[in-house]
């Protein structure tokens, strides 16, 4: 194997228009290669084509041309290895609501054709914080427990890859915290992890490498350090002694006034250096009384490459 746990290239997803409107094309040529072991973000405004892609892995989209192999097996040619290779915990709470949680994963892993002896429905349970209520009714349990459930049918078969959809949507932060330590353990273990968030500081925090699809198209895919210093932008925030009647300024600077009284100087770190915009502060006649440095985010990279022109 090459070392990617999925190789996507050519991607391409037109759905039938509806009702009146033209065919949509949701992706528009896809070539995307996510390492094993990593956690993988996959970032993209609404209507960008996460889960189009997500849905056309675990097998629930038919793609309209592209090649998709899985842990080395191509989606057309081996689909059953392919689908057992990968674990999907889709954004939609669909569970039976007559499953016990014990049943709902001994269902999944029949699906599945693991055979009873290999099962470890117990274990599963163990691990997502469900194993006091193996034996409740889905419909008797709570938002958070019903996610940890289809977190829990994701891994039935013991995926090399598993892959969440907005898994933290809406979910309380123990929840959040609870997931997260739960993706920290299965990666150290050695599965590969692919997640779609909105929440950018979340990707930042647990994402190795990133891809940006924006419009059906992948518009960055690196390291998420490489992809925060491709800004290299720094805002420097000066909160001043006294009443500021002029404002700094210098080439390269961008000087704004914040709410609380402060002044944000925002820079190039390769163009204008940390002394020119204090010198520049100082010629504006301002006395300081205190002075941070912002870094760019995700979010400011994710702007600078998603905005419409
Ligand atoms: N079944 C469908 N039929 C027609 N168009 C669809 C269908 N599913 C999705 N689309 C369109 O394809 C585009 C991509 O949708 P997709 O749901 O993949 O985006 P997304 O990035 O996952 O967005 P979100 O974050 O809102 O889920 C959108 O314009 C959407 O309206």
């Amino acid at each position: 194997m090459s070392g990617n746990a999925i190789e996507i290239e050519g991607l391409r997803k037109t759905y039938a228009g509806q009702k009146g409107a033209g065919p949509k094309e949701a992706l528009k040529g896809i070539d995307l290669a996510i390492p094993q072991g990593s956690v993988f973000g996959l970032l993209g405004p609404n209507g960008a084509g996460k889960s189009t892609l997500i849905n056309i892995l675990a097998g629930l989209v038919v793609k309209t041309a592209g090649t998709v192999r899985i842990w080395g097996f191509d989606q057309d040619v081996n689909p059953r290895q392919s689908r057992a290779a990968i674990g999907v915990m889709p954004q939609e709470l669909n569970l039976d609501p007559f499953f016990t949680p014990r049943a709902a994963l001994e269902v999944q892993a029949g699906l599945y054709g693991v055979p009873k002896s290999q099962r470890r429905s117990d274990e599963i349970l163990e691990l997502v914080g469900l194993l006091d209520k193996a034996e409740s009714y889905a419909r008797t349990l709570s938002g958070g427990m019903r996610r940890r459930l289809l977190l829990a049918k994701a891994l039935v078969h013991n995926p090399h890859i598993l892959v969440l959809d907005e898994p933290t949507a809406g979910v309380d932060i123990e929840l959040r915290q609870m997931l997260w330590e739960n993706v920290r353990k299965l990666n150290q273990q050695g599965m590969t992890i692919i997640l779609t968030t909105h929440y950018l500081e979340e990707a930042e925090e647990m994402c190795d490498e990133i891809a940006i699809i924006n419009n059906g198209e992948k518009v960055a895919q690196d390291s998420t350090a490489n992809l925060l210093g491709r800004i290299d932008a720094k805002t420097m925030v000066i909160h001043p002694a006294s009443e500021v009647t002029t404002l700094p300024e210098g080439p390269g600077m961008e000087v704004t006034r914040r709410a609380d009284g402060a002044i944000a100087i925002t820079y190039r770190t390769a163009e204008v250096s940390a002394d020119a915009v204090l010198a520049a502060a100082h010629d504006a006649g301002i006395s300081i009384r205190d002075v941070k440095t912002e870094e760019a985010d995700l979010q400011d990279v994710f702007l600078a490459l998603t905005r419409a022109d």
